[in-house]
Formats: C-alpha cells, structure tokens, sequence
C-alpha cells in the first residue's frame, strides 16, 4: 500500500495549519530498518497540526491545497466513509449504551456482512485485543484502556485499508499505556494493517513506530526509520525535541568522531569516510564523571550532585566547552569512592553508544 501526500495544505478559517506537506508512506515487506513497516508515527508538538493531517487523510478535513492519492487513486472526490479507513480516536468515541460487541459489529453491519459472519469477526477481534470476555459488557462501564482495546477492535473488524491513530493512549495513565502501546504495535503487526498514528509521546513513537516523521508548525521536518531518526536529528530544533539535551563540538578524523570529551569510533555513529560532522548531540547518559586519574582527559567542576533511584548524576558546569554547556549532566561512574562534593573536579569522558550526529548525511 502506498499513500501519497503531495504539497497538501489545510486550513482553519483564514489560517493555514498544514502546510504544503508531501510525504509517501508505503507499507511492505521492507525491515524496520529501512522505515518501511506498516507503523508510520506522526510525532510532534503540541498543535502543530499533527491531528489535522491525519483528519485530512481520513477525509474529515477538506484540502486547501494538494492531492492525497491511494495506491494511485486521487482520494479527492472519495468521502470518509467509502476510503475504508479505520481510525481510533484519543478518547474512544465508542456508541454509548451499546455493548462491547454491538460496536465492533458496527462497521460490519453498515457493509451488510452476514450474521454469522459478523459474530465470528467480534469474537476474532474480542481475543485479539485481549477483551473475549466483555462481548456483553455495556461501553459505558469500560475502563479508559479497556475502551482504547474496543475501539481498535472496531476500527480493524472491517478489514480497513489503512489504520489511523489519534493519539490513541493520551487520555490513560502513564503505566498503562507503555504495555497498551506494545500491545498496539503487536496486535497491528499481526493483522499487517498498515497504520498511521499521530503522538506527542517520543516512548510511545519509539516503541510503536517503524517510521517517525516529525511535524513542527504544520509542516514536515523529518522523515527516517525509527532506529535511525533519533541518531541523526538533522537539526538543534529537531533534537531537542527528540530529547537531546546538548551538543558537543565535534570532528570527523580518520575513523573516529573526535570531541573534547573523547572519540566514537566513526562505524559507530554510522558516518561515512570523508563525511563532514560538526557536532554531536548528548544526553546526560552519554557522560561519565570519574575522579581524575593519571589519564589526559577534560576536567569539569561539579555544580550539583543527584542521587536519583537508579544511578548518581552530577551536573557540571561546562561553560569551559568548545560550545559552552552551562549545566552538563553525566552519570558518576564509580559511587563507590564517595560522593562528589560541589566544586570538585571531575573528569568527563564521552561513552559513544548514546550519542546522536546532529545533521547526519545531508538530508
Ligand atoms: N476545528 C478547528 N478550528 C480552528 N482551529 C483549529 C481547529 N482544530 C484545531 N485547530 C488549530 O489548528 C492547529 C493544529 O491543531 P491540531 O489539533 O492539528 O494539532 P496537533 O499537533 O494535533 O496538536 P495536539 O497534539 O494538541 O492535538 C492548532 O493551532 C489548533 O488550535
């Protein structure tokens, strides 16, 4: 399957909210690498358009401007019902007072399947989403996860062509929705029904998606396989908002990356012979702080000390950095020589596999 947005634009009133986006996405056999398993994930922040693209695709929202097709068919003059598309929306949307087993019959009923047929496809669906014993069950008496499993029940039954996710866990609590986010992305790879998802949540696009594309003020900022999108943030905006927390100057030499704080072999960044980098993008985790030893290394000063639950962090005052760092985290390696104290020296090395390549290959 292949869907195709070419410079799509839509508009609220007089303001455009999406703007000018193009962008394939193609389900296949292709591996999660390449970016092209079924899972798309739309990931950006809040109001940048995000839910209104996916509204666009469904057909809830009119174009401005462009053309979406579908394995080649211009879906402009298609309404939403006819595209069959399934879509789950962040709070469920399930027809109240009805059962469990009434809504995932729904679409079923409106293409006229046959009776047995439909209590077949409901009971498939009940074991698939894990539910096969609320059939019964009045939609008004559902836990908020257990509505989410129902309304992609419903959403799958018909068979759609493609699956479109509204942010489908933001309205659960935070530990349900790590295992309902797995569990998504298993009961998705299972049916092979190639999907959508729009998410603010960088965990939920990291665990569900097989590619990421990243929106910022209605428009498409980056597109990649999820393994490669948070190691080659292609610009700052882009890797803060991915969750780097800083950027080390750095330099391609021979067959390593060359910082301050240390190298990284070059394979290891996946650069290319002879490919120019400028920095690299850290988080507190890429750090170690040690006691100085004999060793040549950068020494930093300790500004505080965190004794979090799984490990201690110090925060250093890295203003001394070829790009200055007022406050760098990094994990203290060896607590059992005590607890740094505030102003001490400490020396910084860089560990290289947590390390992202700010701008990685030009695209
Ligand atoms: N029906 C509407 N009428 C007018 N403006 C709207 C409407 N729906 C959304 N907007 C505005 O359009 C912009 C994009 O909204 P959209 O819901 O697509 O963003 P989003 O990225 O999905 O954000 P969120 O994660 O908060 O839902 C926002 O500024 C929003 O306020």
């Amino acid at each position: 399957m292949t869907l195709v947005l070419s410079g799509v634009g839509v508009d609220y009133g007089d303001r455009r909210v999406v703007d000018d986006v193009s962008l394939t996405v193609s389900a296949d056999s292709g591996s999660a690498d390449s970016g092209s398993g079924p899972v798309t994930v739309i990931l950006g922040p809040s109001g940048c358009g995000k839910s209104t693209l996916l509204r666009a695709v469904a057909g809830l929202e009119p174009l401005a401007a462009g053309a979406i097709t579908f394995d080649g068919a211009d879906l402009a003059a298609v309404p939403p019902y006819r595209r069959d598309f399934g879509m789950v929306f962040q709070d469920g949307q399930l027809f109240p007072g009805r059962t469990v087993a009434a809504n995932i019959a729904y679409g079923l009923r409106a293409r006229r399947w046959a009776r047995p047929q439909i209590a077949e496809r409901v009971a498939e669906m009940l074991e698939l989403v894990g539910l096969p014993e609320l059939a019964n069950r009045r939609v008004d008496d559902l836990s908020g996860g257990q509505a989410q499993r129902v309304a992609l029940a419903r959403a799958l039954a018909p068979r759609p062509r493609l699956l479109l996710l509204d942010e489908p866990l933001a309205a659960l609590d935070a530990n349900l929705r790590g295992r309902l986010a797995d569990d998504i992305g298993d009961i998705v790879r299972a049916t092979a029904t190639p999907a959508i998802m729009v998410t603010h949540d960088h965990d939920e696009a990291a665990t569900m998606g097989d590619t990421i594309v990243v929106m910022r003020a209605g428009a498409v900022v980056a597109r990649d396989s999820a393994a490669r999108v948070w190691r080659h943030p292609r610009d700052e905006w882009t890797a803060r908002f991915l969750g780097w927390e800083h950027f080390l100057a750095a330099a391609h030499a021979g067959d390593v990356v060359r910082t301050e704080l240390g190298d990284i072999p070059a394979a290891q960044l996946h650069v290319d012979h002879g490919e120019r980098v400028t920095a690299v993008a850290i988080r507190a985790e890429s750090l170690r702080a040690r006691r100085p030893d004999d060793a040549a290394t950068t020494l930093l000063p300790v500004l505080r000390v965190r004794d979090l639950p799984e490990r201690m962090h110090v925060i250093l005052d890295g203003s001394a950095l070829a790009v200055p760092i007022a406050e760098l985290g990094a994990l203290v390696d060896d607590e059992r020589a005590g607890r740094p104290r505030v102003g001490e020296m400490m020396a910084v090395t860089l560990v290289g596999a947590r390390v992202g390549l700010l701008g990685g290959r030009g695209r």
